[in-house]
C-alpha cells in the first residue's frame, strides 16, 4: 500500500479518535454526576416523602409522592445505565476503532460509502453519519460475506445490491495502523495467519475480525428452531456460538437479555476458559452451566449421582470387570429413542395400574396408608393425565392432613407435649400465637364473647384468664407444627416413590416387556436390571440412569418447564443423548436450540449423531425447523497436524488444513518409562524456549494422568499442574490431562503420553486420540515405550517425523 493511502488511513484514524475522546471527555463528567444524583436521591428518598397514613387522602398523597419519587430515581438509574454504556463502549473502541472496511456503491447511486467496522458503533455529532458501524449491523454483513465485485446484504427491509469496490483490513494498536491489507478473495486470510499464529491463552478470544463465510451464516441465523454445526475440530464452532450469542443480543436487544440465554458446556473448566469472549465484545455473559449441574440440582438431594467423568473412566479402565460388557450395553440402551419410547409406555401402563405411593407418617404410624392414596389415585378418571390425577391427589392428601390435623388435637401424645412446655417455651410459644394474627383474632373474640356473657370489663388482656382457650390453642399449634413436615412433603410430592417406580421397570424381561410394551430388548438385559437395581438400593444412579430417572419423575409429576430462556446453545453436542435432547426441548418450550459438535470427538457412549440420514437429532423439532451447517476447514492447528490428525479417523478426509504451516508431528519411541518421562521434561524445556507457554501432557484417564503426574514429579517436573473434574480454572503453563477434560480446550503444544496399542487400540479409543491430537495448535509429540497404536501405525509416514 502507498505511503500516501497509508497517510489517509492514519489521518482518518486520527481524526476519529479525536471525536471519541472528545465524546469520552463530554460524558465523564455526566457519568459520575448521574450516578452521584442517583446515590443521592437513593439516599435521601425518604426524606422526600412525608408517610401520613392517617386518613384515605392521606394515604392516596402519600402513595403518589412514593411513586413520583421512584420514577425520578428509575430516570435517573436508567440514564446514568445508558451513559455508562456508551462510555465504556468509546473507552473500548479508542485504542482499536475498527478492524475492516468496505467501500460499496449502491445500485442506483452514484457515489459509494465507505463503511468502517469495528466492536460497536460511533456515530458522528451530526446523529447521522457512522464513523464505525457495528460489527452485527446488517450493512457490515457485508464484510464477512463477500469479496470486491457484485455484493448484497439482507435489512429488515428487503436485500440491498450493489458492488464492493474495496475490502480492507487493519491492525491497529493504541491508535497506530500496525498493519493494513486489501483483501480480494477471501477476506483476511493474511490477518487470520496473524491471528493463527498467535500463542495459546487460558481463556478463548474473540474472533470479530476475522469471522469466516461459513461461520457468520451460523452467526446470523435468525429462523431455525433448530440449528445443527457439526465442523471438524478446531473450526470455530465454539468460537462462532459466541459471536452467535453476542450478535443476537445486540439484534433483539429491546427483547432479549443475556440470562435468557443459557449454554450447555462440557466441563466446568470450559466455562472459565470461554468466559471472557462476550465482556470482551462489551456483552453480558449468558448463562453457562453443565448437564451435570442441572441433575444435580434436581435430584443430587436424595441420590448420589455419578457423573460423565466417572462413567467414561468406568468405560476406559474396567474391560476386564465381569459386568463390563452389560454395562456398556445398558449405557447405549438408556441413552436411546427405544428406551425413551418405553419409558412413555411405562407411564401410560402406570396410569391403569402400579403406582407406588409411600404412606403418609407420622409419630411411627401410618396417617394415610400407601393402599389408601393408590386407590384415591385410581379413582379419579382415568382419562387423566397422569400429572394432573398427582396434583388432584396432592390437594386431596392436603385436605386429609387438615381433617386428621383437627382430630389429632385430642390425641394424648398433644397433651404430653404441652406438659413437657417449660416456662421459657410456653412463654415463646405464647407470643408465637400473638404474632399469629388468625389464631391472636380468635382469642380476642373470645375473650370479647366471655366479657359479654360474665358483664365483666375486661381491664388487659394478660389478666384474662385464658386457661382453657390457651390450652386449645396450644394444642392447635402444636399439631401444626408437628404437621408442617408433612404437608411440606406433600406439596413437594414426596409422597410418590419414584425411586421404586424407576427399581420396578428392572424386574425382569417379561415385566418390563409387559409395562413398556418394549420389543427389543438388549441381550444382557438380565444383568442390567441387577445392576440398575443394585445401585439404587445404596441410593446412587449411573450416569445413563440420571436423565431417564428425570424424565420419568416428570412424566409423573408433571413436566418441569423454563419459559423464560429463548436461546439454548449445546457445545460438544455429539456427547448427549438423543433422550437429553428431548429432555432439553422440554424443558425449554420457547428457546431455539443452537447444536454445535463433531462427531469425530464422539468419546462418550451417549453420543448423536449431528448429521446423515441416521441422525435423530433433525428430527427434534420436525425436519423442516432444522438447519445443518457443515464446517470443514480447520483452525486451530497448523496444516501439518491437520494431515496427520484427520487420517486418525476413518471419514477425516472432510477436514481441510488452513494454510499455516510448522513442524511434522514428532514421534518418540523410549525404552522405558522413566527414558519416556525424562524425554517429556527435556522436549518441554525446549518447547518453552522457543516461547510456547502453553502445554498439554494428554492422557486417556484420569488414573494414566494421575500417574503420569506422580512419576514425573519425581523426575523434577515440579511446575506441572495436574487437571482433574474439580479443576474449574487453569493457568497457563505446563499441565497434564486426561483428553476428556481438555475437550472443547487448545494448547500451543501436545505430548501424548502414551501412544501404544495398550492405549489406543479399540475403536471407541480412536476417537479418544484424534481428540487428544487435535487439540495442538502448533506442536503435537506422541510418545511410546513399545509398539505405537494401530491408528498411528496406519498413517503414512511421511506424515511425520521420528
Ligand atoms: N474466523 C476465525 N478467525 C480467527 N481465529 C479463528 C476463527 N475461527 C476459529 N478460529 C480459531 O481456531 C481455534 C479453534 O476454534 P474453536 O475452539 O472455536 O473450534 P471448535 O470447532 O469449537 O473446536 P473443537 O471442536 O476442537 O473444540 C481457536 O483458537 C479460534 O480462535
Amino acid at each position: 500500500m502507498d505511503a500516501e493511502e497509508w497517510q489517509a488511513e492514519q489521518n482518518r484514524l486520527d481524526l476519529v479518535r479525536e471525536k471519541m475522546q472528545a465524546r469520552i471527555d463530554e460524558i465523564e463528567p455526566e457519568v459520575s454526576g448521574t450516578r452521584e444524583q442517583a446515590a443521592e436521591l437513593r439516599r435521601r428518598f425518604w426524606e422526600e416523602v412525608t408517610v401520613n397514613t392517617s386518613s384515605d387522602e392521606d394515604f392516596e398523597e402519600t402513595f403518589y409522592t412514593i411513586k413520583q419519587q421512584a420514577a425520578v430515581l428509575s430516570e435517573r438509574e436508567r440514564r446514568h445505565r445508558l451513559l455508562a454504556q456508551q462510555w465504556k463502549s468509546l473507552n473500548r473502541l479508542l485504542p482499536s476503532p475498527y478492524f475492516g472496511r468496505v467501500d460499496f456503491l449502491e445500485d442506483g447511486l452514484n457515489s459509494s460509502e465507505q463503511i468502517y467496522i469495528g466492536v460497536s458503533s460511533f456515530i458522528d455529532e451530526d446523529g447521522l453519519s457512522f464513523l464505525v458501524y457495528d460489527w452485527r449491523t446488517p450493512i457490515a454483513s457485508l464484510y464477512y460475506d463477500h469479496s470486491p465485485g457484485t455484493a448484497s446484504y439482507d435489512t429488515p427491509g428487503g436485500r440491498i445490491t450493489g458492488t464492493m469496490k474495496l475490502k480492507r483490513q487493519y491492525q491497529i494498536q493504541n491508535g497506530q495502523i500496525r498493519n493494513m491489507f486489501d483483501a480480494s478473495v477471501t477476506i483476511g486470510d493474511e490477518l487470520l495467519q496473524q491471528m493463527l499464529s498467535k500463542s495459546a491463552d487460558s481463556q478463548m478470544k474473540s474472533i470479530v475480525a476475522t469471522i469466516q463465510k461459513e461461520q457468520n451464516t451460523i452467526i446470523r441465523d435468525d429462523h431455525s428452531r433448530l440449528l445443527i454445526v457439526q465442523g471438524a475440530a478446531g473450526s470455530g464452532k465454539t468460537s462462532a456460538a459466541l459471536q452467535r450469542v453476542a450478535y443476537l443480543l445486540y439484534k433483539n436487544r429491546d427483547t432479549l437479555k443475556a440470562d435468557q440465554i443459557v449454554l450447555f458446556s462440557p466441563n466446568p473448566i470450559f466455562n472459565s476458559y470461554v468466559s471472557s469472549v462476550l465482556p470482551e465484545l462489551g456483552e453480558e455473559n449468558m448463562q453457562q452451566t453443565t448437564f451435570q449441574e442441572y441433575l444435580e440440582y434436581w435430584l443430587g438431594s436424595s441420590l448420589s449421582l455419578e457423573d460423565p467423568f466417572d462413567q467414561i473412566e468406568y468405560v476406559l479402565t474396567a474391560q476386564a470387570a465381569q459386568e463390563y460388557e452389560a454395562r456398556l450395553q445398558g449405557m447405549k440402551y438408556k441413552a436411546s429413542e427405544a428406551f425413551l419410547m418405553a419409558l412413555q409406555s411405562y407411564a401410560q401402563w402406570l396410569g391403569r395400574e402400579g403406582m407406588l405411593f409411600k404412606s403418609l407418617r407420622f409419630r411411627d404410624r401410618d396417617l394415610i396408608t400407601a393402599e389408601r392414596i393408590s386407590s384415591q389415585f385410581y379413582s379419579y378418571d382415568s382419562s387423566l393425565r397422569l400429572a394432573n390425577r398427582v396434583e388432584l391427589l396432592q390437594k386431596w392428601l392436603l385436605k386429609e392432613l387438615s381433617r386428621i390435623e383437627r382430630q389429632e388435637r385430642e390425641a394424648a401424645w398433644v397433651e404430653e407435649e404441652l406438659d413437657y412446655l417449660d416456662n421459657e417455651q410456653y412463654a415463646e410459644v405464647f407470643a408465637e400465637l400473638h404474632k399469629d394474627r388468625e389464631v391472636f383474632d380468635i382469642a380476642e373474640r373470645y375473650a370479647e364473647v366471655y366479657e359479654k356473657i360474665s358483664h365483666k370489663r375486661r381491664e388487659d388482656e394478660g389478666d384474662f384468664d385464658f386457661a382453657e382457650r390457651e390450652k386449645e390453642l396450644l394444642s392447635q399449634w402444636i399439631v401444626k407444627e408437628s404437621f408442617k413436615p408433612l404437608r411440606r412433603s406433600v406439596r413437594k410430592l414426596s409422597f410418590i416413590d419414584i425411586h421404586s417406580l424407576y427399581v420396578q421397570l428392572f424386574d425382569g424381561e417379561a415385566g418390563y416387556r409387559e409395562k413398556t410394551k418394549e420389543a427389543e430388548i438388549p441381550e444382557l438385559w438380565s444383568e442390567i436390571c441387577q445392576q440398575t437395581r443394585e445401585k439404587l438400593e445404596r441410593f446412587e444412579l449411573f450416569y445413563e440412569d440420571a436423565t431417564p430417572y428425570l424424565y420419568l419423575k416428570e412424566l409423573i409429576e408433571g413436566v418441569r418447564t423454563n419459559t423464560e430462556i429463548r436461546h439454548v446453545f449445546v457445545d460438544e453436542g455429539q456427547d448427549y443423548s438423543l433422550f437429553q435432547y428431548e429432555y432439553l426441548k422440554k424443558l425449554f418450550p420457547r428457546a431455539r436450540m443452537t447444536v454445535l459438535g463433531d462427531f469425530g470427538q464422539a468419546i462418550f457412549t451417549q453420543s448423536t449423531k449431528l448429521e446423515g440420514d441416521d441422525s435423530l437429532l433433525h428430527r427434534l423439532y420436525g425436519e423442516d425447523k432444522a438447519t445443518l451447517i457443515r464446517l470443514v476447514r480447520s483452525y486451530r492447528s497448523t496444516r501439518e497436524i491437520v494431515e496427520f490428525t484427520k487420517l486418525l479417523l476413518a471419514d477425516g478426509a472432510e477436514i481441510i488444513p488452513f494454510e499455516r504451516s510448522g513442524p511434522k508431528p514428532l514421534l518418540a519411541r523410549l525404552e522405558s518409562g522413566e527414558k519416556r518421562d525424562i524425554q517429556i521434561l527435556r522436549d518441554i524445556a525446549a518447547l518453552q524456549a522457543e516461547g510456547f507457554d502453553s502445554i498439554a501432557i494428554i492422557t486417556k484417564t484420569a488414573a494414566e494422568a494421575h500417574e503420569a503426574y506422580r512419576s514425573l514429579l519425581v523426575l523434577g517436573g515440579e511446575v506441572l499442574q495436574l487437571i482433574t473434574k474439580e479443576t474449574i480454572t487453569f493457568q497457563k503453563g505446563v499441565m497434564i490431562v486426561p483428553v476428556y477434560l481438555a475437550k472443547g480446550i487448545e494448547f500451543d503444544a501436545v505430548l501424548i503420553y502414551d501412544a501404544s496399542p495398550q492405549t489406543y487400540s479399540r475403536e471407541n479409543e480412536r476417537k479418544l486420540l484424534y481428540t487428544a491430537c487435535t487439540r495442538a495448535m502448533h506442536r503435537l509429540h506422541l510418545y511410546t515405550t513399545g509398539e505405537w497404536s494401530p491408528f498411528v501405525q496406519a498413517l503414512p509416514v511421511e506424515l511425520y517425523d521420528q
